[in-house]
């Protein structure tokens, strides 16, 4: 028998970084070897994602995932088995025809994804390879060092709204490896803490690690990021500058107005574009995420056109799914695609999302969730894919270091860096 069929599949509730439960699927081979893996779960998520199973009820708050757990050890690993882990994609579509639904709802996008990461893995552990080069197989792609996007500001759905706006992030531009961007990043976002102190602001950290000083306009938090990179002896605009996830599906209302509370007042989507410009000519602020809701698909392209000199990513508007990143490419919204696995559902589907972006000439950042697991499979994925960008959360808690730390092990095999070519020809 080939060492690479299946034998057996398992799956687990375990728990997130906010202490909710997730799936985790462990794959066995013929040969003995095995791969093992969680997945993430979003708050701010879009309405085009894969469906995340949960159980209703009372226990664990509605929130269990024994169903989905079910449905891998009754209804998937009895077709999986005897199948051969290293075709990806035949596993991948097999899961997508059980289920039947566009959105993976019957079996659980995240019974599917669980064991879809787990295959991967494991068939990286029979052929003895790093996983990074397992996902560089899998994409046809030659791995290279990320560019973190690392939050430094939360608000919106990570901080209890304590800001209108979801993440203020630093971009490491000028840094000159990996390891050297996140020494920078993490002296800003000391600095960052210490000013917070300093100045009487809470330093209490958000769900992704980030500080959430609460402020009611965007512009305190501009110059809160200005000081801090100031602070931490960076130059800003040519050694780091910022990226800005403004989440704007989670802030419209009814009529299609965004509704910033905190700041006591709602903007149309020209008003949205026009707030943007303003941060931009106003900070060196290179990357805007979901400056628009994810169905506000008449106006995107406007703001391509206005604002596209600097990196525009979809999030929630592409969810990605090739299908709707696609209808951006044809329509000319956005100019990259924020890539999480879960919002798809498979590995291939995610590597297909890739490719779409990429053959258009759109930038893709690899993004985790904002409820994590300690899992760090994202590093590998990023550097096989050659994705170019990474966001993963802020440099304080474990399941974010994770992270992190595993891409400054695999920095150890003199990869190349992707730097800032990774933003594209619209960067800067
Ligand atoms: O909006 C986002 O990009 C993500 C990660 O920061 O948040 P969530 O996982 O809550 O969707
Ligand atoms: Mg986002």
């Amino acid at each position: 028998m080939t060492s690479t069929i299946i034998s057996a599949i398992h799956a687990r509730q375990l728990l997130d970084s906010r202490g909710r439960p997730t799936l985790e699927a462990e794959v066995s081979l013929a040969s003995g070897d095995s791969g093992r893996a969680s997945v993430p779960s979003g708050a701010s998520t879009g309405k085009a994602e894969a469906v995340e199973l949960r159980d209703g009820g009372h226990a664990w708050g509605g929130l269990g995932v024994a169903q989905a757990v079910d449905n891998v050890r009754k209804l998937i690993a009895p077709s999986l088995i005897g199948m051969d882990a290293s075709d990806q994609s035949k596993l991948d579509s097999m899961m997508r025809e059980m289920d039947g639904t566009p959105n993976l709802g019957r079996l659980g996008g995240n019974a599917i994804l669980a064991v879809s990461l787990a295959a991967v893995r494991a068939s990286a552990a029979v052929g003895r390879q790093p996983l990074y080069r397992r996902f560089a197989e899998l994409a046809g792609a030659e791995p290279a060092m990320p560019l973190p996007m690392v939050n430094i500001l939360s608000g919106g759905l990570h901080a209890g709204r304590g800001m209108d706006v979801q993440d203020f992030l630093v971009m490491p531009v000028g840094a000159g490896s990996y390891g050297e961007a996140l020494q920078w990043v993490c002296r800003v976002r000391d600095a960052a803490g210490r000013i917070c102190a300093e100045r009487g602001l809470p330093t209490l950290l958000a769900d992704e690690g980030g500080l959430s000083p609460g402020f009611a306009t965007s512009f305190e938090a501009l110059d809160l990021m200005l000081r801090s990179f100031e602070a931490a002896g960076l130059r800003a605009g040519e050694d780091v500058a910022i990226a800005i996830d403004v989440a704007s599906s989670s802030l419209v209302d009814e009529d299609g107005a965004y509704v910033f509370g905190r700041e006591g007042r709602s903007y149309s989507s020209a008003g949205m574009i026009g707030l943007q410009k303003e941060w931009i000519s106003r900070y060196p602020v290179i990357s805007i995420e979901d400056g628009l809701g994810e169905d506000d698909w008449d106006n995107w392209p406007e703001m391509t056109r206005q604002l596209g000199r600097i990196q525009l990513v979809g999030d929630d508007l592409f969810a990605t799914r090739p299908d709707r990143i696609r209808r951006g490419i044809e329509s000319g919204a956005a100019n990259a695609a924020l890539i999480k696995v879960n919002q798809n559902g498979t590995v291939s589907g995610t590597l297909d999302a890739i490719r779409t972006a990429r053959e258009a000439g759109y930038a893709t950042v690899i993004s985790a969730r904002s409820g994590e697991t300690e899992d760090d499979y994202l590093a590998d994925l990023a550097v096989g894919t050659a994705g170019g960008q990474i966001k993963v959360g802020s440099v304080r808690t474990s399941e974010r270091m994770a992270k992190y730390n595993q891409l400054l092990r695999i920095e150890e095999a003199g990869l190349p860096w992707a730097g800032t070519s990774a933003i594209g020809p619209f960067g800067r």
